[in-house]
């Protein structure tokens, strides 16, 4: 399965705490996020992480078009809901993306921690 994670920068440190819980899960799979999210993954984990641009700077955007081509399996995407950000139009297309094609995508970690559960029963769950 290929998974997608992003997390705005006051969400990171609960994306790690989230990746590090669940790694054991995560290690089966390719695993892909936008430049600093992925950046900060692999210097907290052993897990190997397809970098994508910083999301500012059309990471966000990148991961859409990996939707659009059907290559994505899954999006865990923690938002930070409290603060303005500056490409909020392409986190609003990347969610859009997730609805036209029918990704699951996860804006929280108790969402993502009921996604992986669902996993870990079944690694082709949501493999279309
Ligand atoms: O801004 C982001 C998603 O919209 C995340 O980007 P970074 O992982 O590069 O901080």
């Amino acid at each position: 399965m290929h998974i997608a994670l992003i997390a705005h920068d006051k969400k990171k440190s609960t994306m790690i705490t989230f990746v590090k819980e669940n790694e054991h899960v995560l290690q089966e799979h390719t695993l892909y996020a936008t430049g600093t999210t992925g950046l900060k993954i692999m210097e907290a984990t052993n897990l190997q992480v397809h970098r994508f641009k910083s999301g500012p700077l059309g990471g966000d955007q990148e991961i859409g078009a990996y939707i659009a081509n059907e290559k994505m399996d899954l999006v865990v995407f923690f938002r930070d809901p409290l603060t303005s950000q500056p490409h909020e139009p392409d986190v609003n297309a990347l969610l859009r993306l997730c609805d036209v094609y029918e990704v699951p995508v996860a804006t929280n970690k108790t969402s993502a921690a009921v996604f992986l559960h669902a996993l870990k029963q079944d690694k082709g769950i949501f493999q279309r």
